[in-house]
C-alpha cells in the first residue's frame, strides 16, 4: 500500500513507519518537526516537512490509507494553553479529513488515547466506559474520535481509533534504534533512566498517598513495538463505513514504585528517588481491557515491563 504517516518523525509514528517499510509498504511521512526529529524517520520513507493542516498539498488518489499520529500530547501544556491543542489537534485533524475526502482516500488509523476516558471508577476500562476527559488534551482527542465517527457514517470512511494507554520501551528491531526523545520529557520510564545515565541526580515520584497497593499511581504500560504491530493489523482490517475504537494496553497495571524496581533491575543502578506531591490531574489507576483489540485485530501484546525497561535502557545508552 501507499501510506501517509502524519507525525512519522515522532516516537510512535517512527516505529510504525519502520514496521510498515519492513512489510513492503511505500511510506510518505508528513511532519512539521515541532516535537519530532528528521533523523528518526526510517530510511526508505520520504519526509515532507509540513503541517497536517496542509495535508491537501500532499494527498492524492494514489494513497491507500493514512495513519494519523501528528498531535501535541502534553497534558499539563494543554491545561495551560488549550488554544494550541484545539488548533493543532482538532483543526489539523479536520483539515486532514477534508483532504482525505477530497483525494478519495478512505482508510484511516488514528492515535487516540486513554485520556479520553478521564478518571473512571471501574477498572478495567472498556471501549464502552463513558468518555469523560478531564483535560483539553483528552478533549481534543475525543473530539477527533467523534469527527471520524461522523465521517465514517456520512462518507464511507473506514477507520480505527486506537486508544493507547502508557506507551513505553524502544524499537530495537530495525536498522536504527527508535525511542523516546521528548523535550521536555514527562514520561516515567525515560525520566527514571535519566538518573541511570547521570543526566539527573534523582528521580521524582509524584504522589505517595493514592488509594493503590503502595500509594503510587497504577498505569497500564504497553511496549511501543507491540503497539506498532497493532497499527499494521488495523490497517488491513478497515471496513468502509465503519469506525472501530480499540484500547491498546497490556491489561495489567503497575505502580510507579514497581516500574522503578523494574528499571533498577535492568540498569543495575540504584536510581535514588524522592517522593513529591501529586502531579495535578493524575488519576490513581488506569488499566485497559484489551479484549476488543485481541478480537478485532487478532493482536496479543508480548513484551512485558522488564522488556520495556530493558529496551528503553538500551536506547538511552545509544542515544
Ligand atoms: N506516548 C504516549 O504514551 C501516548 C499515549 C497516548 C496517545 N498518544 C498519541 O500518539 C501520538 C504520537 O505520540 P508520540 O509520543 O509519538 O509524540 P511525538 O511528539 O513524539 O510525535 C508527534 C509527532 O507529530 C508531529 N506533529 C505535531 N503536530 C503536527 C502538525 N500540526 N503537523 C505535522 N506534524 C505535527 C511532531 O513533530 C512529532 O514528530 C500522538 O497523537 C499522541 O497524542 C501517545
Ligand atoms: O518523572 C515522573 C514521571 C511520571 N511519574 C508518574 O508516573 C505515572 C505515569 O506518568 P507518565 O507521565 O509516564 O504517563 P501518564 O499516565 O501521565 O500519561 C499517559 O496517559 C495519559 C492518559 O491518561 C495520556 O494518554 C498521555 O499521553 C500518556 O503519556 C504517573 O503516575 C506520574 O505521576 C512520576 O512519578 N515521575
Amino acid at each position: 500500500m501507499k501510506l501517509l504517516v502524519t507525525g512519522g518523525a515522532g516516537y510512535i509514528g517512527s516505529v510504525v513507519t519502520a514496521l510498515l517499510l519492513a512489510d513492503g509498504h511505500d511510506v510518505v511521512v508528513l511532519d512539521d518537526l515541532s516535537t519530532g526529529h528528521a533523523d528518526a524517520v526510517p530510511a526508505g520513507a520520504e519526509l515532507v516537512r509540513a503541517r497536517v493542516h496542509d495535508a491537501a498539498d500532499v494527498l492524492d488518489p494514489s494513497f491507500d490509507a493514512v495513519l494519523h499520529f501528528a498531535a501535541k500530547s502534553l497534558v499539563g501544556e494543554s491545561v495551560a494553553r488549550p488554544e494550541l491543542y484545539w488548533e493543532n489537534n482538532v483543526v489539523g485533524s479536520l483539515a486532514l479529513l477534508d483532504a482525505m475526502r477530497g483525494a478519495g482516500v478512505r482508510r484511516l488509523v488514528f492515535s487516540s488515547t486513554a485520556a479520553t476516558y478521564g478518571e473512571p471508577d471501574t477498572m478495567p476500562i472498556t471501549e464502552d466506559t463513558p468518555p469523560r476527559p478531564t483535560n483539553p488534551y483528552g478533549m481534543t482527542k475525543l473530539t477527533v474520535d467523534m469527527a471520524i465517527a461522523a465521517e465514517c457514517a456520512a462518507h464511507e470512511l473506514g477507520a480505527f481509533s486506537l486508544r493507547y494507554f502508557n506507551v513505553a520501551g524502544a524499537h530495537l528491531g530495525g536498522a536504527v534504534p527508535l525511542g523516546e526523545r521528548h523535550d521536555p520529557e514527562t514520561h516515567l520510564i525515560p525520566n527514571l533512566l535519566k538518573v541511570a545515565t547521570g543526566e539527573n541526580p534523582e528521580a521524582k515520584l509524584f504522589g505517595s498517598d493514592y488509594p493503590t497497593r503502595d500509594g503510587t499511581c497504577v498505569r497500564d504500560y504497553i511496549h511501543v513495538t507491540d503497539l506498532a504491530d497493532a497499527h499494521v493489523r488495523a490497517l488491513t482490517r478497515i471496513t468502509p463505513g465503519r469506525h472501530e475504537i480499540c484500547n491498546l494496553g497490556s491489561g495489567s497495571g503497575f505502580t510507579v514504585r514497581e516500574v522503578l524496581a523494574a528499571v533498577r533491575a535492568v540498569t543495575g543502578h540504584p536510581i535514588p528517588a524522592a517522593d513529591h506531591p501529586r502531579r495535578p490531574g493524575d488519576p490513581p489507576t488506569l488499566i485497559a481491557s484489551n479484549a476488543r483489540a485481541r478480537e478485532l485485530l487478532e493482536w496479543t501484546p508480548v513484551r512485558d515491563i522488564t522488556a520495556m525497561a530493558a529496551d528503553a535502557w538500551a536506547f538511552a545508552q545509544k542515544a
